[in-house]
């Protein structure tokens, strides 16, 4: 073979096995694609699977987070709630029962028109409106009243036809001796707001109300003595602070009834188209109309005397009657108000922490618990558990509930912090601290329902929380209810003061008083404890025990007199802050129809009764919704302390309000008047029955 051939073969083999070695090298190139696709199908699986743990992992923080946030929502709309509860004001719904509306007073043109103006009146605060007196009011109500109400009381003839005998028998010594409402009337002093000292304080409010009747019940004749003396100058010095019960014999005066001023206000009754027995029932209801207070049903009922004429049971009165309820009472609302102001500072300073809504959307604190936790748990101690039964406003529901656990823990402390420092108010601490199960025991006991019959404790631990837990007023109040009548009342007033401007705190720009300028030398403590026993003709205020001092009784305490003015012109009205409560265009109706001129006082709690009995307003009105059902709490210790103080107390049909039908004042007729005297009581009284009357046109 030549050398070419060879060459040639060669190159042939050369060239199949390169045909060989490209086709090979195709074949792994695609196997290197293919494997490359593999690779990239794997590492797009890992990645999914890392993303896929990523997703996991984000969606359970988004999950954390959307339940940060539901919680988060949550817990802002309980906060705007009771933000709501505390600071807002619910409008003032249609369901009270008032007609002043229909009335149709137009207060520009003088004629019958539209009533919203009275709207625009209570649309304005006392420091909005810039002036110190209710709108000039050119239509005269008060003189349509004077001519109208007296034919239209039916309800008073409804009383008058009521045959049987309430009282027993009266006797008035002449005709002229039926009614002396006319005794107080010259004797207008001007309401001293401003008061830099007690004693002045009481001189501008001493002034009497004026009743005697003789009693003839068992056969003998007996005087009730209860007008007060008119206080002389000398007498008044004595009602000074450190001075004790000096002045008890100063209701025994016998001023006579002035059966003319008697028949002028019930003009359209004509006493001649009844009989003699229906004149004389007559008569007995009238009095208790106009003296719901009056010995008649109030004390002379309460004691068995059946072996004593009824006036030895009377006279006598048992002077020492309740005397250790009544000191205790004191004692322990002593301890409920300091209680109460330290509470109050630190929910001031802080925030509204164990402030919780009811499940009525009603605010309690850590107050409310812990006040009725230590006069109950003081009271049980004093008296013996079994002895004592106490109908109070708070039960253990709320503050059981597992999310609860913070604001009892809070309670506990709260309570024994206070009952370490009760050697200060006389009284003894436990030997060792209460447990919760104490505490929820304590409170729980306050479970009587009250009624008829028997004794029982009736407290509303802090009234007004809303006054509370705004820093304004609030009341501790305790009762004592024997038989359905209440015959001891207790009324702590914490930031009531002396000074009588600071009862009106412009709670409505959210500012408070610092509470250590409340108390100045002059102003005798901020706050006060305000005290009557039923039928002693005497109420009684002690300042509140500042720093390392101690609690003494009975010292220490002054005598307090409702005010003597009754010219509705100078006369001050009392109301509730919230409009949902009470009213507030039908009592401004009654006020402009019986001519008062100044504006309303809105207060928190029953600071609207201490102010009563104090002499720092005369007119307490509250006109509830139809559907609000008062409790014997709200009003009971209020009462008592009015009454006693010389003032007037009845529903606004003027009868005597019922605390013998359990928690609420049944039978309650319309709303609750109360007055520092029967003028002005009376002409209220007849601007609701003229205000029905018109309605009914
Ligand atoms: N709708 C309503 N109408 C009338 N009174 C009401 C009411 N809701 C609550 N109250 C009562 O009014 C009291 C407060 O009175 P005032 O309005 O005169 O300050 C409350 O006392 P508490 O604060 O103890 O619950 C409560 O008992
Ligand atoms: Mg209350």
């Amino acid at each position: 073979m030549s050398e070419n051939a060879a060459r040639k073969e060669e190159i042939k083999k050369l060239t199949t096995e390169l045909d060989g070695l490209r086709s090979d090298n195709v074949v792994t190139n695609e196997k290197i694609e293919e494997m490359q696709r593999e690779h990239d199908m794997i590492s797009e699986m890992s990645a999914a699977e890392d993303a896929r743990a990523d997703a996991t992992e984000l969606r359970k923080v988004l999950g954390e987070k959307e339940s940060r946030r539901d919680s988060l929502e949550k817990e802002l709309e309980t906060l705007k709630k009771l933000a709501n509860i505390i600071w807002g004001e619910a409008d003032e719904s249609d369901d009270h029962i008032v007609p002043y509306p229909e009335i149709k007073t137009d207060i520009h043109q003088g004629t019958l028109g539209s009533s919203s103006k009275f709207d625009t009146i209570e649309g304005q605060s006392a420091s909005e409106s810039g002036t110190n007196s209710w709108p000039d009011l050119s239509l005269s109500s008060a003189a349509k009243i004077d001519q109208d109400f007296l034919g239209s009381f039916d309800d008073l003839d409804r009383i008058f036809s009521n045959d049987d005998p309430i009282f027993g028998y009266v006797s008035f010594e002449n005709s002229d001796a039926l009614w002396s409402s006319k005794d107080t009337s010259n004797s207008s002093v001007p309401l001293h707001l401003e008061t830099p000292n007690q004693a002045n304080a009481l001189r501008n409010r001493s002034e009497p109300l004026g009743i005697e009747v003789e009693y003839n019940a068992t056969g003998t004749t007996f005087n009730l003595g209860y007008s007060i003396d008119r206080i002389t100058p000398a007498e008044k010095e004595q009602q000074d602070f450190g001075q004790n019960n000096q002045l008890k014999a100063q209701k025994k005066s016998h001023d006579k009834i002035d059966g003319k001023a008697l028949q002028e206000f019930y003009g359209s009754w004509s006493p001649s188209s009844i009989t003699s027995g229906q004149f004389q029932n007559q008569l007995e209801t009238l009095l208790e109309f106009r003296f719901p207070f009056s010995p008649f049903n109030e004390v002379g009922t309460s004691e068995s005397s059946d072996s004593h004429p009824k006036s030895v049971t009377f006279l006598a009165m048992e002077e020492d009657k309740y005397a250790k309820e009544l000191e205790v009472a004191v004692r322990v609302v002593h301890v409920a108000c300091a209680l109460c102001g330290r509470v109050q500072e630190r929910l001031l300073e802080t925030s509204n922490d164990h402030v919780v809504s009811k499940d009525d959307d009603s605010p309690v604190t850590v107050a409310d618990f812990s006040v009725q936790a230590t006069i109950s748990w003081f009271l049980s101690e004093i008296f013996g558990v079994q002895n004592v039964s106490i109908v109070a406003e708070e039960d253990i529901q709320t503050i059981s509930k597992d999310e609860s656990a913070g604001l009892l823990e809070d309670v506990v402390n709260t309570v024994n912090e206070s009952l370490a420092f009760a050697s200060k108010y006389g009284l003894q601490s436990p030997e060792t601290t209460l447990g919760s199960s104490e505490i929820l025991e304590a409170i729980a006991r306050c479970n009587s329902t009250g009624g008829p019959s028997g004794r029982y404790w009736v407290l509303d631990p802090v009234d007004g929380t809303l006054g509370f837990v705004r820093g304004d007023q609030y009341a501790v109040a305790l009762a004592l209810i024997e038989d359905g009548k209440v015959v001891l009342g207790v009324l702590g007033c914490p930031n009531y003061p002396v000074k009588t401007e600071w009862l009106n705190y412009h709670y409505q720009h959210h500012q408070t008083t610092p509470q250590s300028s409340l108390t100045t030398p002059d102003t005798g403590g901020k706050g006060c404890v305000l005290y009557a026993k039923r039928g002693s003709g005497e109420a009684w205020l002690q300042s509140l025990i500042d720093g390392e001092k101690m609690l003494e009784w009975p010292n220490r305490a002054r005598l307090i007199r409702v005010s003597s003015i009754d010219d509705p012109a100078l006369a001050t009205l009392c109301e509730p802050v919230e409009r949902a409560n009470s009213n507030h265009s039908f009592t401004a109706g009654l006020a402009h129809s019986v001519g008062l001129k100044k504006q309303p006082l809105r207060v928190h709690s029953m600071v609207k009764y201490a102010a009563i009995a104090r002499g720092d307003a005369e007119i307490f009105m509250k006109f509830a919704k139809c559907s609000y059902k008062e409790k014997i709490w709200d009003h009971a210790a209020g009462v008592v302390i009015v009454e006693e103080a010389g003032g007037v107390v009845t529903d606004a049909g003027g009868r005597p309000l019922d605390f013998s039908k359990g928690m609420y004042l049944e039978g309650l007729d319309r709303g609750i008047i109360a007055c520092s005297g029967v003028t002005l009581h009376e002409k209220f009284i007849g601007a609701v029955y003229a205000s029905w009357d018109s309605s009914n046109l």
